[in-house]
């Protein structure tokens, strides 16, 4: 365990660089520093190392002063990576890697023991610098120079390591490769790591803990997301980011908000450009819209400039239908990332397509509606049997700026909307005989400009929403009296 209390320090006692900061690091965890640059991040490293001064304060190794270790018991304990390394060119790759074993020489290397050849070549295998074995740093590149120098650190085989920018010059291969080895190294063999970074991200998802430095002092510390807060962000670094989850790992992650923005006429989508062709109803933008979607392709959120509904036969089966849709959209060159995709068994020429405006705004909604599968979602508990195709796949195009808030808030609009017009079509639920609320199948697409009128909410009394229920109910009705016509239902 490393612990840091109320530490003062720097280059001179007069004017600390490093001002009363405290953490503790429990044995085997990853603390990462963040910081502008010149907010003390390597002058705190140093001062915790011994390489500076400290003013005030004190640092302790499972409770021991560092102040009471021998310098070689010291650096048992402590290994370093410094952001700028003294370049000894002269020296191979091993000879560099070697170095880290001085704390464990009685004296000068008279004593190499297979325990230190060991940890030299587990280090250099660890950092995939064994193949350079015997290449003099001078001819390697800048990454392959920093992993020898992390080789070095580790040969040192020290309970602590603290790191200065260690993905430094390293490609996303090399960064992931040492990043996962150091990780392993703390849940498995208790290493516990200090690392400076510079990429919030990176530290995010490979630290317990993260602390915020500004101008010499801690500004925040505390898990990823206590930290890592956009506001928090903005006033540290005068820059403003935004935050999103990572897709697998419950941990933030920050992208840059570019203060240029292009100015430009309001982007706007017309119904003229939705094209209805022999086996799917298509939309192609100019410009990219946001979107968030259930459709088979590309579901959820992100930025596209086509989308289709494609008609496929109701016997329609296929073991991979996300691959085999993939290749469907590249024969009729669509661009597979750049296009949503849905499919239903409705016959493309069913498809209604309608325009909505209002002072606001306008939306367009296109629906293809079957409802051969229709259910009613508080009874379909009661059913066993297995769904087959019968969709209703719901778009709406909104000309305006929308919230993520409004994104959600207009899909349970337009699914309450679409609900509404199977109970005022009353279509049923064969199985329980009660009105259908949608079919096992249905797709939504919220899709929007965002240029022109910021929607900031899409609920039902909202201007958008108002808008979206309307459009969603009248198209829907009419889609879905077309299918009871085609049916000879009515
Ligand atoms: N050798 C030095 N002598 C005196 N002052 C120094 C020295 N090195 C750095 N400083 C000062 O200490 C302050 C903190 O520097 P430090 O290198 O710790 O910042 P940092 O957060 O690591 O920055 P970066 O992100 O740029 O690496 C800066 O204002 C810098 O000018």
């Amino acid at each position: 365990m490393l612990t840091v209390e109320h530490i003062t320090g720097g280059y001179d006692a007069a004017k600390p660089i490093v001002q009363d900061v405290s953490f503790t690091v429990k044995k085997g965890g990853i603390l990462g520093i963040l910081g502008p640059n010149g907010s003390g991040k390597s002058t705190l490293l140093k001062v915790i190392s011994g390489i500076l001064p400290s003013t005030n304060g004190q640092v302790l190794i499972a409770e021991q002063n560092i102040k009471t270790f021998s310098p070689k018991a010291f650096a048992r304990k402590i290994a370093v990576l410094p952001q700028l390394h003294a370049h000894a060119f002269s020296h191979t790759v091993r000879e560099t890697v070697t170095l880290g074993r001085y704390p464990h020489q009685n004296s000068w290397f008279s004593t190499w023991s297979e325990q230190d050849e060991e940890a030299v070549q587990k280090a250099m295998q660890q950092t995939g610098v064994d193949c350079y074995e015997h290449t003099n740093l001078e001819f390697l590149s800048g990454g392959e120079q920093q992993r020898t120098f992390v080789a070095q650190a580790l040969a040192q085989q020290a309970d602590i390591l603290l790191l200065d920018e260690p993905t430094n010059h390293l490609d996303i291969a090399h960064q992931r490769q040492l990043l996962d080895m150091i990780r392993l190294e703390a849940v498995q063999n208790g290493l516990t790591v200090v690392s400076v970074f510079h990429d919030m991200n990176l530290a995010s998802l490979y630290c317990d803990q993260l602390l915020l430095m500004e101008k010499g002092r801690v500004r925040a510390i505390g898990e990823p997301h206590e930290v890592l807060k956009e506001q928090q962000i903005f006033e540290v670094y005068n820059t403003r980011v935004s935050s999103y989850p990572h897709p697998e790992l419950p941990k933030p992650q920050v992208t840059l908000m570019p203060s240029v923005s292009e100015s430009h006429a309001p982007y706007v989508v017309t119904k003229e450009q939705f094209k209805i062709r022999d086996e799917f109803v298509e939309l192609r933008t100019d410009f990219p819209l946001k979107a968030v979607s259930s459709a088979v392709h590309n579901a959820g959120f992100g930025w596209f400039q086509s989308f289709v509904n494609r008609a496929v036969d109701l016997n329609y089966m296929c073991e991979d239908a996300h691959e085999e849709l993939k290749r469907y959209l590249e024969k009729h060159d669509f661009m597979p990332s750049n296009t949503v995709a849905m499919m239903t068994a409705v016959a493309v020429e069913h498809v209604v397509i309608r325009e909505f405006s209002s002072s606001i705004g306008s939306i367009i909604v296109a629906v293809t509606a079957g409802v051969g599968n229709a259910v009613d979602v508080s009874r379909a508990h009661e059913r066993v049997s297995a769904p087959y195709i019968g969709t209703i796949n719901t778009w709406v195009i909104i000309n305006g700026k929308l919230t993520d808030e409004s994104f959600m808030q207009a899909m349970i609009t337009a699914t309450e909307a679409k609900t509404k017009a199977m109970h005022s079509e009353e279509i049923m639920d064969p199985i329980s005989n009660t009105i259908a609320t949608g079919t096992s199948t249905d797709s939504l697409l919220i899709a929007s400009t965002q240029s022109g009128t910021f929607m900031e909410y899409a609920g039902p009394i909202t201007d958008i929403g108002k808008l979206i229920g309307r459009g969603v109910f009248e198209t829907t009705v009419i889609a879905l009296q077309d299918y009871k016509r085609a049916k000879g239902w009515i």
